[in-house]
Formats: structure tokens, C-alpha cells, sequence
């Protein structure tokens, strides 16, 4: 099911021109700065900005093309959304946040109640209400919400911006553990190397609004590994030199020795 997407916008000062194809069933990541177009893009794929020139395809299916004046409502795109605050309904306990997009979607693309529990482990804050949850255990049900509502695509604007060093690795494992059971494509914005280098198969470099490169994010220079050396130990603090950039106080990284 690849997408294909073609946009241009004029956001104020910025004038967006971005266009790139995602595979099917992978992650393509948008990758820049802050301010350079990436939300912008999201909006128009999901059908919530209605503004510029644009053009929509999944699967083969128009979903937008202002060419031809086409254009899917969003709530019939079948895209679930994941933010970099979950946006969970307060008033309402776990399990009905989750069952929330299911029950909406009117259409059963098999993604299972008891198969999202399971991979994103939130089965014990079923019951909870949403207060009682921490900001990690939030956007776990955020995203078994989005992915209850059975989407054909699932698109992420940061969400892990919102968490701290820690439990961002840990988020991020549950996302990588979500892309290898659920055979859906992704579109996922950040500005973290290392997060890329985690989850993408395909990278779109946005700067200033324009695609700059693109391609398998080996190719763009995200390594999977990086080798760093020790070059000081005082007590529990290690200093490392030689690992790339990207990396944020409270960042983890694991450490094999030889
Ligand atoms: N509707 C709009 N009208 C005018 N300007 C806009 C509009 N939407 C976005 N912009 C501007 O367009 C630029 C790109 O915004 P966008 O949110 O897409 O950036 P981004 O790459 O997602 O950045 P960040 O990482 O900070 O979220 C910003 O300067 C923003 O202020």
C-alpha cells in the first residue's frame, strides 16, 4: 500500500514543496528541524489542512488531489493518529479510551483488542482512569486507540517529544515492537537521529520546507550502530567520544563491550 504523497503549501513565511513516496507496510520518517514542514505535511496527508496544492495516494486510492478537486473526508481516510500528547478523553476510564477508535471505525481490519493490549503491555491500566497513568503509559494507549481504529495508515507527530530520556527508548521499543506485528505503513515526524536509526525505512530530510534528501537512512547517514570510546571513568559517570549526534541528557545506549 505505498503512499504517495505531493504537497505544497504556503505556511506564512514558509513555502512548503514536499513530495516522496513511503513504502508499503514500512516507516517513512520525516526528518528536520522544528518549523521545517513537517506537521504541515501530516495535516495535509491526513486530510486536516485543506489549504495549497496536494496530492494523496494509498494503495492506489486518491484520498486527496486538488488538481481534480478530489478529496476523502478525514474521517473516512482510515488513518489513526498518534500526537506528542496522547489527547486522551479524561472523563473516560483506559479500556473505553481504547475501544473509543474501534467502535468509531464501522470497518474490522483484524487489528485485535487483545493483540494491542498485549504488544504495548498495557493490560493492567485497563481499568485505570486516565489521571492515575503516567505521561509513557499514556501514549501507550494513545497509540493502541489509534491502532483499534483499524487504520490502513497510522501517522505519529513526535510521540516521544513529551517523555524523558528513559522512557522514550522504552516507547520506542513498543513502536518498533508495534511495526513488526501490525503490517501497517507509518509516516513519523521527529528530529531524532537515533529514532530514525531505530524505526525508518525510508527518511525524507525536510529543511526550510523542501525535501534536501531522501532515501534508506543508512544512505542519509543514520547507522543502525555506532562504535563510541571510553575515554573517561569517574565513579558512575562515563565519558564516551565518538558517538554522532542526537543524543540528549537522560538518552540511553546500550554498551557491548569489546
Ligand atoms: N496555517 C498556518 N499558517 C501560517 N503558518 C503556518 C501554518 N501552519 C504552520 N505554519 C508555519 O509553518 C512552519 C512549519 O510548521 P510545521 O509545524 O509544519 O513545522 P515542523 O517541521 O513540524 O516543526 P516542529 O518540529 O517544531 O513541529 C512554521 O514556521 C509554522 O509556524
Amino acid at each position: 500500500m505505498t503512499l504517495a504523497v505531493a504537497v505544497r503549501r504556503r505556511l506564512g513565511a514558509l513555502d512548503l514543496d514536499v513530495a516522496f513516496e513511503g513504502p508499503e507496510q514500512g516507516v517513512t520518517a520525516l526528518f528536520g528541524p522544528s518549523g521545517a514542514g513537517k506537521s504541515a505535511t501530516l495535516a495535509a496527508i491526513g486530510g486536516v489542512a485543506r489549504d495549497g496544492s496536494v496530492r494523496v495516494a494509498l494503495g492506489g486510492e486518491v484520498l486527496t488531489d486538488t488538481a481534480v478537486r478530489a478529496f476523502v473526508p478525514p474521517e473516512r481516510r482510515g488513518i489513526g493518529w498518534v500526537y506528542q500528547d496522547a489527547r486522551l478523553f479524561p472523563h473516560l476510564p483506559v479500556r473505553a479510551n481504547l475501544l473509543y477508535g474501534k467502535r468509531r471505525a464501522g470497518i474490522d481490519r483484524g487489528i485485535g483488542e487483545a493483540e494491542v493490549v498485549q504488544v504495548l503491555g498495557i493490560e493492567a491500566l485497563l481499568p485505570r482512569r486516565v489521571a492515575e497513568l503516567s505521561g509513557g503509559e499514556r501514549q501507550r494507549v494513545a497509540l493502541g486507540r489509534a491502532l483499534l481504529s483499524q487504520p490502513r495508515l497510522l501517522l505519529l507527530d513526535e510521540p516521544l517529544a513529551a517523555l524523558d530520556g528513559a522512557r522514550r527508548a522504552e516507547i520506542l521499543d513498543f513502536i518498533v515492537a508495534l511495526k513488526a506485528r501490525f503490517a501497517l505503513p507509518m509516516v513519523y515526524v521527529t528530529h531524532s537521529p537515533a529514532e530514525v536509526a531505530a524505526l525508518a525505512d525510508h527518511v525524507v530530510r525536510i529543511e526550510g520546507g523542501r525535501v534536501v534528501a531522501q532515501g534508506a537512512p543508512a544512505a542519509l547517514g543514520f547507522a543502525g550502530e555506532e562504535t563510541a570510546e571510553v575515554v573517561e571513568v569517574a565513579g558512575a559517570a562515563v565519558v564516551l567520544r565518538g558517538l554522532g549526534g542526537g543524543l540528549r541528557p537522560g538518552d540511553r545506549v546500550r554498551v557491548v563491550r569489546g
